[in-house]
């Protein structure tokens, strides 16, 4: 592959897929693109690259990252938003990570987030919540969170399928929908704007065969469906569907519904299987608060997935510290929860810790868990050190603040002492 305005590292090497085994094959000096993104992506990427740098050379490896460029840096460089070299690359090397990337309101392009995410299939966008040690919280409990957000990443409303208020689209659209399909009298008269949310059985099976993998290969106790079928019966409702029977059809011996744990098990599930249950959207975010250790791994379309991303992560210590992966068959994209904050950009204040653990589980998709565990530990201990961040220095009691790139420069300190 040639590339127009990036450099590849002479010195790595790719890494490579084998489809049949579904697996990757890990050179010890990948070459690793990386996004550094829009308004704060400019101050936590770089310091989060250091951090995951000095991991892997604690552990004997080397990363050669290869930058590539979307959003702003891209119109700067190339005149467009998301250039091919960049969607190329990320396809070529197939494990990368990206910063946020700004999308505009109301008009303007769409997001290039979710153009990526689409463009290269990683139809997983998995989130993981968990407590780290130190960390402040408004609940009283926040240790009892560890649940994993599996997030249908390329369909439902994020689909882009919609029409502007006053165009001749929608009024079209308003036609067919009143006059071809009966819902006469159901769309108020004047403005209006429509968009179309699909959700299929193919989009529906593949997040939630993910989402039950993992929890079988992770020993986690149950798959929760988060939907809101009782209103969007034949969208969110049919994934509820489809994701009991893609259980049934695929898992028989792994898993078990909430009828069959309580008809024939007493509420207590035996070791080995996995519970798939479901949950309705509204009353799933209220018993995140309420019932934190009842929910595990949480599979729900894309909608639900967002918020509840950052609801969760409100939980333990806020988008600052939220990690993320867009994840596909072969392809990977670490990504934390959070945006671009554009009112703290510049500033290297924003807390990298969001990127550096979207980074360790980037390490782990390499195979590296032992670069993946020095860099969850430094953080840890760096967070129970109290030298922190802004976010963070705001809500512990005696914390002091440092910059975002003083607080990485810590956490590498922290890696060689570990290592
Ligand atoms: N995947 C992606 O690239 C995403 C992109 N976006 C885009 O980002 C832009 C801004 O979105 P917005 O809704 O403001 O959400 P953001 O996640 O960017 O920020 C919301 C608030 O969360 C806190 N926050 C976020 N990240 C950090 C951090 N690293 N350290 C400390 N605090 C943090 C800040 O709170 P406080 O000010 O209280 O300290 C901030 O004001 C939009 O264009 C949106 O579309 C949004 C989400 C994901
Ligand atoms: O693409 C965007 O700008 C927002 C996406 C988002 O909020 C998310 O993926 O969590
Ligand atoms: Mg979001």
């Amino acid at each position: 592959m040639s590339y127009e305005k990036v450099d590849v590292p002479e010195d790595g090497e790719k890494v490579t897929y084998d489809k049949e085994a579904d697996e990757l094959q890990v050179p010890d000096n990948p070459i690793v693109p990386i996004i550094y993104g829009d308004g704060i992506g400019k101050d936590v990427a770089p310091v989060a690259q250091k951090v995951l740098e000095k991991a892997a050379e604690a552990t004997g490896r080397n990363i050669e990252w290869m930058r590539v460029f979307a959003g702003e840096s891209a119109r700067e460089k190339y005149d467009e938003n998301l250039p091919d070299d960049t969607v190329d690359a990320l396809r070529e090397f197939r494990v990368s990570i990206k910063g946020p990337l700004t999308t505009p309101v109301g008009a303007g392009f769409r997001s290039l987030n979710v153009a990526l995410r689409k463009k290269l299939d990683l139809y997983t966008n998995m989130r993981p919540t968990y407590y780290l040690d130190g960390v402040p919280s408004p609940v009283k409990n926040p240790e009892e969170m560890d649940m994993v957000n599996f997030r249908e990443n390329t369909e439902d409303v994020y689909a882009g399928i919609e029409w502007e208020a006053g165009t001749d689209e929608v009024e079209q659209v308003r036609e067919f929908v009143e006059d071809e399909m009966g819902y006469d009298s159901t769309i108020h008269d004047g403005p209006v704007g429509i968009g179309v949310k699909p959700i299929t059985e193919f989009g529906t099976k593949r997040l939630v065969r993910k989402a039950i993998n993992y929890a079988i290969e992770n020993d986690r106790d149950s798959v929760t469906l988060v939907h809101k079928g009782n209103i969007m019966k034949f969208t969110e409702g049919a994934f509820r569907d489809w994701g009991y029977e893609l259980a049934e059809e695929e898992f028989p011996e792994q898993t078990i519904d909430e009828d069959t744990l309580w008809e024939e098990y007493d509420g207590e599930a035996p070791e080995d299987k996995v519970v798939v249950k479901d949950r309705i959207a509204d009353n799933m975010l209220q018993q995140l608060l309420t019932r934190t250790p009842n929910y595990d791994v949480l599979a729900m379309p894309n909608l639900n997935g967002d918020y509840l991303s950052d609801a969760a992560g409100a939980q333990i210590g806020g988008l600052g510290i939220a990690p993320g992966a867009n994840i596909g068959d072969g392809r990977f994209l670490a990504e934390p929860v959070h945006g671009s904050a554009p009112k703290h950009a510049g500033k290297d204040k924003a807390n990298p810790s969001a990127m550096i653990l979207s980074g360790k589980i980037m390490l782990e998709h390499l195979g590296w868990e032992d670069a993946a565990q020095l860099v969850h530990d430094a953080v840890e201990q760096q967070i129970s050190s109290k030298r922190v961040t802004y976010d963070l220095e705001r809500q512990v009691e005696g914390g002091e603040k440092l910059a975002a790139s003083e607080y990485a420069d810590e956490i590498c300190e922290r890696i060689d002492e570990l290592a």
